[in-house]
C-alpha cells in the first residue's frame, strides 16, 4: 500500500463525518443559509490567500525542480479562486469586506504557515494534502448526488467537482507518495500526523461555519 491509500483509510471516519455534516448536506441542496455561506466564503477567501502564500513557500523547499514548479501553480492557482470569489461570490451573496480570521481559520491557517515554516518539506506537503483531496472528494460526492438544479450553491460546488481540480489533486497525491518514499520512517510519521490534524481542521472549518463561530 502506498503512502497515500494508508493516510486516506486513517481519515475515512473524518471524511464520512465530513459528508454527514448538516453544512455539506445542506449546501447539497441548496437550503443553507445565507449567512452561513457568506460567513463560509469571506473565511475561506482569507484562508486561500494565506494558502496560496504557504504553497508558495512549500514550492521554494521542494527536493526536485518540477514539484517546485507544481506546488508554484497550486499556489498561482490557489490565489486565482481567491479573486474569483472577490468577483462573483463576494458580490452574489452580498459580502462587504472579508473580516477578520476568525478562530478556526486563523488555527489552520497558522497549522499550515508553521508547519511549512518549521518542518521538512515533507511534511508540510502531507499538511497541504487534505485540502486538495478532501475538497476533491465532497465536490464529487455534492455533485453525484445532485438533487436541485436550482441550487444557489452550484457554482461553488462545480470549483471542486470535476476535471480540472481532479488533475491538481493527482498530481498532489503523487507528489506527497514519491516523498513518503525517499523519507525516513520518522518523517513518514510525522506526516501522517500532519495529514490526519489538517483533515481534522476541514471538519472544524464547515463546523465553524455552520454555527457561526466567532472570537469570544
Ligand atoms: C478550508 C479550505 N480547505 C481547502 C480548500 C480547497 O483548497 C478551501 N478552499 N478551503
Ligand atoms: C488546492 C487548491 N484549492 C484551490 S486552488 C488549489 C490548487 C489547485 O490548483
Amino acid at each position: 500500500m502506498n503512502w497515500s491509500e494508508n493516510a486516506w483509510k486513517s481519515i475515512e471516519n473524518i471524511y464520512n463525518n465530513i459528508i454527514e455534516m448538516s453544512f455539506i448536506k445542506e449546501l447539497s441542496d441548496g437550503t443553507l443559509d445565507k449567512e452561513k455561506f457568506q460567513f463560509y466564503i469571506a473565511q475561506d477567501s482569507l484562508y486561500l490567500e494565506h494558502f496560496g502564500r504557504t504553497l508558495a513557500l512549500i514550492g521554494s523547499k521542494a527536493h526536485q525542480i518540477e514539484d517546485a514548479l507544481a506546488y508554484m501553480r497550486f499556489a498561482e492557482n490557489a490565489i486565482v479562486v481567491e479573486n474569483a470569489l472577490h468577483e462573483s461570490y463576494f458580490k452574489e451573496f452580498e459580502i462587504s469586506n472579508k473580516g477578520i480570521l476568525q478562530p478556526v481559520c486563523h488555527h489552520y491557517i497558522h497549522f499550515l504557515r508553521s508547519t511549512a515554516a518549521f518542518e521538512p518539506v515533507e511534511v508540510a506537503l502531507a499538511a497541504t494534502l487534505p485540502c486538495f483531496w478532501i475538497y476533491k472528494e465532497v465536490g464529487d460526492y455534492i455533485l453525484n448526488l445532485e438533487k436541485t438544479s436550482e441550487n444557489p450553491y452550484q457554482s461553488w460546488i462545480e470549483t471542486y467537482g470535476g476535471e480540472d481540480f481532479a488533475i491538481a489533486v493527482k498530481t498532489a497525491i503523487e507528489i506527497c507518495n514519491k516523498a513518503a518514499e525517499n523519507t525516513t520512517p520518522e518523517i513518514r510519521n510525522r506526516m501522517n500526523e500532519a495529514f490526519i490534524t489538517a483533515s481534522k481542521l476541514e471538519f472544524q472549518f464547515w463546523q465553524a461555519a455552520y454555527d457561526l463561530t466567532i472570537w469570544e
